[in-house]
């Protein structure tokens, strides 16, 4: 059945989402808060600063103003940085007057308070005024879902009616989604994967080779698991789609700007620099120091982590890092 969808982000995961539902036959508003995004979207139907070459289609309306992009949506997609995701939260409340599905697809950790998205939305929006609250993650780079390749990624809610919602939502020929209940699991495969893909760009600007990728997405995969496990995540989500599936992605594809931005760290350029010339969110960043802090929280070993922590907030040198860590006390593979 035609659903009415509000997505609240007008970046280039929130314009490649909407492009989805909008194939499914969906009534679709995108929400953005630049007057001049929005012009270009419902008169030029394109959003050239994030999805360069891309189309969009005619029917995808874009507004500025929430109260109108909310009215009435049966479901309400919340994907704008993490660091937006409760300011963002708590206009939508102002502006709710029914109670949608909430869904998200932001990929990160709040630094102030380490918390997941989905905890987040559930502390500010009131249960009169949602549903539930699903997560949607999995290997997807905007790029090529905005160009219909074919992609494959987990709709996650505690309650499998709600995520098998939103599986039908999105769910085509060339977008495919798998239902999964660990929330937390997923959620933290997304998050942290983006620390990784921060050291396997760092590793390829520093010259080094697929070894060493093979090495950072491995050792990277078992840290990830060690602090999820801790925080109550099922182990078997991490060779899941948002597990390995979305390191995977991240850690090799030119798409993916935290491999882009670890790369540009890897040949000298200033974190600073980076960020600037980026242009589009690197969530590896912040969740760099929250994930740290958790790790030290929980005292789960990170040496990953607390590398790429140090590079980035305690200006290690990146060129210094890898000897430091590859010379670290000897381990067995099974210690977990
Ligand atoms: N780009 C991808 O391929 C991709 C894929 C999967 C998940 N994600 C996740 O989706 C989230 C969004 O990423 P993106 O790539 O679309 O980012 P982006 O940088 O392309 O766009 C972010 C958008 O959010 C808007 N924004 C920022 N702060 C805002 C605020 N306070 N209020 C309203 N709008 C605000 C920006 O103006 C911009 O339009 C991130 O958490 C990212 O990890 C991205
Ligand atoms: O471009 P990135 O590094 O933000 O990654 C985007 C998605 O999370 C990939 O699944």
């Amino acid at each position: 059945m035609k659903q009415k969808v509000a997505v609240l982000g007008a970046g280039s995961w929130g314009t490649a989402l909407a492009m989805v539902l909008i194939e499914n036959g969906h009534d679709v508003t995108i929400w953005g808060h630049h007057p001049e995004q929005i012009t270009e979207i419902n008169e030029n139907h394109t959003n050239k600063r994030y999805l360069s070459d891309v189309q969009l289609p005619e029917e995808l309306k874009a507004t500025s103003e929430l109260e109108v992009c909310v009215k009435d949506a049966d479901a309400v997609l919340f994907v704008v940085p993490t660091k937006a995701i409760r300011n963002v939260a708590q206009k939508f409340v102002e502006v709710c007057h029914n109670q949608p599905v909430i869904i998200h697809a932001s990929k990160g950790l709040e630094q102030e308070t380490h918390k997941r998205i989905s905890e987040i939305l559930i502390e500010e929006i009131p249960e009169n005024k949602r549903k539930d609250v699903v997560v949607l993650s999995g290997p997807s780079h905007a790029e090529e879902v905005a160009v219909k390749d074919v992609t494959t990624i987990t709709a996650a809610a505690k309650n499998l009616e709600n995520a098998e919602y939103v599986q039908k939502l999105f769910s085509n020929e060339y977008f495919r989604i798998y239902t999964n209940q660990d929330v937390i699991g997923v959620e933290l495969g997304a998050a942290l994967k983006n620390i990784i893909a921060l050291g396997s760009g760092a590793l390829h600007g520093l010259g080094y080779g697929d070894n060493a990728r093979a090495a950072i997405m491995t050792r990277g995969l078992a840290e990830i698991s060690r602090l999820g496990v801790a925080m109550g995540a099922d182990p078997l989500t991490f060779i899941g789609l948002s597990g390995v599936g979305d390191l995977a992605v991240t850690c090799t594809s030119v798409h993916s700007r935290n491999w882009r931005a670890g790369d540009l760290l890897g040949k000298g350029q200033s974190l600073e620099n980076v960020l600037e010339n980026m242009g589009m969110i690197v969530e590896g960043v912040s969740t760099t120091k929250a994930a740290y802090e958790l790790s030290r929280d929980l005292k789960i070993d990170m040496p990953i982590t607390e590398t790429i922590y140090k590079v980035i907030y305690e200006n290690e040198e990146v060129n210094k890092v890898v000897k430091e860590i590859m010379l670290r006390e000897h381990k067995s593979e099974q210690e977990f």
